[in-house]
């Protein structure tokens, strides 16, 4: 909680001040008001005091109220000022920080897991702002001051107020060994209740489609259930506090009278009205102390839960993300466009065995190279080492000469079109999630719509474009829930060559694709895009026939390379996947 601090800013911590100037001038407002009350009380017991002077005291103890109200509205103000600035702060960092992470460290912390490292860990944190600054700081300064006023008043009184706060400590220390491991478990339940809640509401077809609604349903119950429970318990802890630190307070006001009673009937007349004005005065200055404790036990008790919430911020915060820039912005002249591989091996980070091995080819400007082989042979792990979303364990990856490594992320990715192999689409409209990234900004409206209509074109998807009813400023729906799954891949194809990037990169990404569309698509690819490397992951042969190099993949390893016809003769595994698909005469051919 504490190293979570160093995150606030300048003006963060100059409100903090304030704060904690209020704090202190609302304490010394609030301890002057017993002094005003013994004042009052030891007029009304002279005999002959003036009305106006008890007056004249009511009054200053109404303006010192009025005046602590201030400091408190003002407190209050601030502390939430800095906690709601300082939490927007923390989820941009936690935002910033996630975009900057490979699929290592993804895979790491769960989607579920970052969604509630960046929302509800945060409101911890902000909740634990606003009580700690009204109450953390205003406390100890509270209890401080108050015994400060309290000493010397009479020691039967402070050995009560005393023994009442060591009873309050034991109480809060026993409550917090039982809540402490509790409200650590209860932000790992809430990202259990959010990956059920996502993985149900990603998968609803599939939920629906196998009638799996009660089997969802008793998923999410049993999470829903241990939260409420955890909950439950900490909540019924905390319940007990208010009740107790009550039976102690008024406890010690008896208690305070009961010794004032015995004390002032021992006394001499002459003492009495002294005895009787530090009675009235000592009782308020107790109230002060064991609200004091009281505040600081709540503090005590919010504190695990921000703990455990700052804690699982800062594994975010903290995380070395593994691809890391390199201070390249171009590549070498004279081979722009080139794409080599050198004896290039790749594991998953925890996996034993290595998904490539020893995977060496290279490409030439503006030619295509293609990738067929099995499910799960590693065609989208090799290809996904080209733009770093991984980084090889062995080997080079070299993009217009330099290793990829050497490049500043941005600059690398600026040089490469990927379409994925799920298309994804944002919520926007077609042309913005054509024309979409750091390379559409600035670019004036009739260009860039220009470009999009181009990169549409080679798409293939202009006929079903211009059929949506506002044509390329139609909405499209988070995901493209609103789009086909081939009219998603066009779109998602349009997007990378909307680009004109240097490379382009499709995994897998004809597949939705009928043969005609995908022909299509290929011929405009080639006529529209001449100059730009190709890499092509797919299935089918067709799609591949005509790359100018083919890469056969087996478990992870290169089993064949060269054309078509070549490896036609000379590759077993493309023999049998090109005797699966082609007919005799195709295979002739
Ligand atoms: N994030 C990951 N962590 C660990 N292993 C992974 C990960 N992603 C993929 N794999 C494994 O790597 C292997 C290759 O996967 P990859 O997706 O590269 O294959 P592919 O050839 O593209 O398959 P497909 O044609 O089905 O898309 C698979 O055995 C898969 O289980």
């Amino acid at each position: 909680m504490i190293r979570i601090c160093r995150y606030l800013s300048k003006k963060e911590v100059g409100q903090l001040f304030l704060v904690l100037l209020f704090i202190v001038a609302q304490v010394w407002l609030d301890l002057k008001l017993p002094d005003y009350m013994a004042d009052i009380t030891r007029q009304v017991e002279t005999p002959g005091s003036q009305m106006g002077e008890i007056w004249k005291a009511g009054g200053k103890m109404l303006l010192v109220s009025f005046l602590s109200l201030a400091c408190a509205v003002l407190t209050s103000y601030f502390a939430v000022r800095v906690a709601s600035s300082f939490s927007q702060h923390l989820r941009s960092l936690e935002f910033a920080k996630v975009e900057s992470f490979s699929t290592a460290e993804l895979g790491r912390f769960s989607t579920a897991s970052l969604i509630t490292r960046s929302t509800n860990d945060v409101t911890q944190v902000q909740m634990f702002i606003v009580m700690g600054l009204m109450m953390l700081i205003k406390a100890p300064i509270m209890a401080v001051w108050a015994v400060f006023k309290i000493a010397g008043k009479g020691y039967e009184w402070t050995m009560a107020t005393a023994i009442a706060v060591v009873i309050l400590l034991v109480i809060v220390g026993l409550l917090m060994v039982f809540v402490m491991p509790k409200f650590k478990r209860m932000q790992t339940l809430t990202d259990n209740i959010n990956q059920v809640a996502r993985e149900n509401l990603t998968g609803l077809r599939v939920v629906r489609a196998y009638n799996a609604e009660d089997y969802q349903e008793d998923k999410f119950t049993k999470a829903n259930d241990e939260l409420t429970g955890t909950q439950l318990s900490t909540t019924r802890a905390m319940g007990v506090m208010m009740p107790v630190m009550n039976t102690i307070m008024n406890g010690l006001m008896l208690a305070v009278y009961w010794i004032g009673a015995y004390l002032i009937n021992a006394a001499g007349f002459q003492d009495r009205i002294t005895l009787f004005g530090n009675m009235v005065v000592f009782s308020s200055y107790a109230v002060q102390v064991i609200m004091s404790f009281l505040l600081m036990s709540m503090v005590f008790v919010l504190w695990p839960r921000a703990d455990v919430s700052a804690h699982r911020i800062m594994e975010v915060l903290d995380t070395k993300p593994s691809i890391t820039d390199g201070s390249q912005q171009t590549g070498k002249s004279g081979e722009e466009g080139q794409v080599a591989f050198r004896n290039v091996s790749f594991t998953y980070p925890g996996a034993s065995a290595p998904i490539l091995e020893d995977i060496d080819f290279s490409v030439k400007k503006g030619q295509t190279v293609a990738f067929i082989g099995s499910t799960g042979s590693g065609k989208s792990t090799l290809i996904n080492l080209v733009p770093r979303f991984a980084d090889v364990s062995d080997g080079q990856v070299l993009v217009d000469g330099v290793d990829v490594r050497d490049y500043e992320v941005k600059a690398l990715r600026d040089k490469i079109g990927y379409v994925p192999q799920q298309s994804f689409m944002f919520r926007g409209t077609v042309e913005s999630n054509v024309a979409y990234g750091d390379q559409a900004e600035g670019v004036p409206e009739t260009e860039k719509l220009e470009r999009v209509k181009q990169a549409v074109g080679v798409a293939q998807a202009e006929e079903f474009v211009s059929g949506m009813p506002d044509s390329y400023r139609s909405p499209i729906a988070q995901g493209g829930s609103n789009v086909s799954g081939g009219q998603k891949q066009r779109l998602s194809i349009a997007r990378a060559v909307w680009r004109k990037p240097e490379i382009l990169i499709f995994d897998d990404s004809f597949s939705a694709l009928d043969f005609k569309t995908d022909r299509q698509v290929r011929d405009a690819l080639k006529t529209q895009m001449k100059g730009t490397t190709m890499m092509i992951v797919a299935q089918r042969i067709g799609t591949i026939m005509d790359a100018d190099q083919i890469v056969v993949l087996d478990q992870g390893r290169i089993v064949g390379k060269g054309t078509h016809q070549e490896l036609l003769k000379t590759c077993e595994v493309y023999q049998q996947i090109a005797k699966s698909q082609l007919t005799e005469k195709e295979l002739a051919a």
